[in-house]
């Protein structure tokens, strides 16, 4: 029997993210390829002709999964009945502008969307903010909408696991395939923590630790982990526009996983409401590295942190506290 469809809405559905983001959606890459949906997409009035042209153009791309699509400037129409929200909607960050100063302009449209999101989202809907600052971004929209169970608000920091499967593969000259179990620690921004210190490649030989293969710990403990901690400057500096197909498809990997969930023996990062493992205080939305099994993340435990990591875990922790008191005065 055919399934009943999902309906997903994207936010910011007009902007470059939502460009890539929309199509994977309707072929069926973040929920499968039995998973009819229904595309929910809002934008802001000024956006309001570019986002009926990808309305125009999802139409004619005519999608065999594409139940039906929703388009609007109404927060409302665009939130009423869905199961899942990706939130890409916001001022993105321009060459040159740190990430706090896109902070005050993004927390104030979380507010607001998280109440249009409580009051009219279906029931046990999950949650995955991608706008930056997207952990703080999550946060607020939590804060805010006090009736969503605080396990279903997430932030995007699959692109930053998914870049550091990427520079590890590249390193060793192996298919990225056969990494697995990096961890992307704290927040999406500079200070996050790309931690290789659990993870592992699949070689002819069995899986094999990266630190032994790489045998250059110099290497791990700068160039690459500041490699992935700048690689979305780096995209804009080259594009002069934030990275897109790579986060539309992450934001996929995302969803899917927490939906569908997580190959045995393997985790994936995302940005979760903290509960004071591995002591990252807890009231912060801060990448962990989670398994997901139906329908609902667990942040593994028990991994050993040694004092390198731990100074890096709390380094980032610090910075999503200022963060929190920043978003906390540009609202009040
Ligand atoms: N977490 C992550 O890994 C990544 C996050 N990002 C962030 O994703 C966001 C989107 O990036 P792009 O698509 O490149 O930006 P964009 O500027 O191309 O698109 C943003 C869209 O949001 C719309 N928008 C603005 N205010 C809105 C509101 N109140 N409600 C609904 N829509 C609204 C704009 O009209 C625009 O169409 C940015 O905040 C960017 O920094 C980008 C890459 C990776
Ligand atoms: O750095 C930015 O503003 C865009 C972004 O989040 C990324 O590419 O990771």
């Amino acid at each position: 029997m055919a399934k009943d469809p999902v309906r997903v809405l994207v936010t910011g559905a007009a902007g470059q993210i939502g460009y890539a983001l929309v199509p994977m959606i309707a072929r069926g890459v973040m929920l499968g390829a039995d998973q009819p949906v229904i595309l929910h997409m809002l934008d802001i009035p000024p956006a309001a002709e570019a986002l009926n042209g990808v309305k125009m153009e999802l139409v004619d791309a005519a999608f065999p999964l594409l139940k039906g699509v929703v388009a609007t400037t109404d927060a409302v129409e665009a939130c009423t009945g869905v199961n899942i929200a990706v939130m890409v909607g916001g001022f993105p960050r321009k060459e040159g502008m740190e990430r706090k100063d896109v902070m005050s302009k993004n927390v104030s449209i979380y507010k607001s969307q998280a109440s249009a999101l409580e009051k009219h989202a279906a029931a046990n809907c999950k949650v995955l903010v991608v706008a930056n600052p997207a952990n703080t971004n999550a946060l607020i929209l939590k804060e805010f909408a006090p009736s969503i169970p605080e396990k279903n608000i997430t932030c995007l920091t699959r692109l930053d696991h998914n870049r550091a499967l990427g520079q590890i593969s590249e390193r060793l000259n192996v298919q990225v395939s056969d990494v697995k179990n990096v961890i992307i620690w704290g927040n999406h921004s500079s200070t996050q923590y790309p931690d290789v210190t659990h993870t592992t490649v699949n070689t002819p030989a069995g899986e094999k630790p990266v630190r032994e293969l790489v045998a250059d710990d110099q290497w791990l403990n700068t160039e690459f982990i500041t490699t992935v901690q700048q690689r979305g400057a780096a995209i804009i500096k080259a594009r002069k526009l934030s990275s897109a197909l790579s986060a539309a498809s992450s934001a996929c990997d995302h969803i899917r996983d927490w939906v569908l969930g997580t190959p045995e023996g393997t985790w994936v990062s995302m940005g979760v409401y903290s509960d004071g493992s591995y002591n990252v205080p807890s009231g912060l939305i801060y990448s962990f590295p989670v398994t997901c099994k139906n329908g609902e993340w667990c942040i593994v435990q028990g991994l050993s942190i040694d004092e390198f990591s731990r100074n890096k875990l709390d380094l980032t922790a610090k910075e999503l506290s200022e963060e929190k008191d920043l978003a906390y005065s540009c609202l009040s």
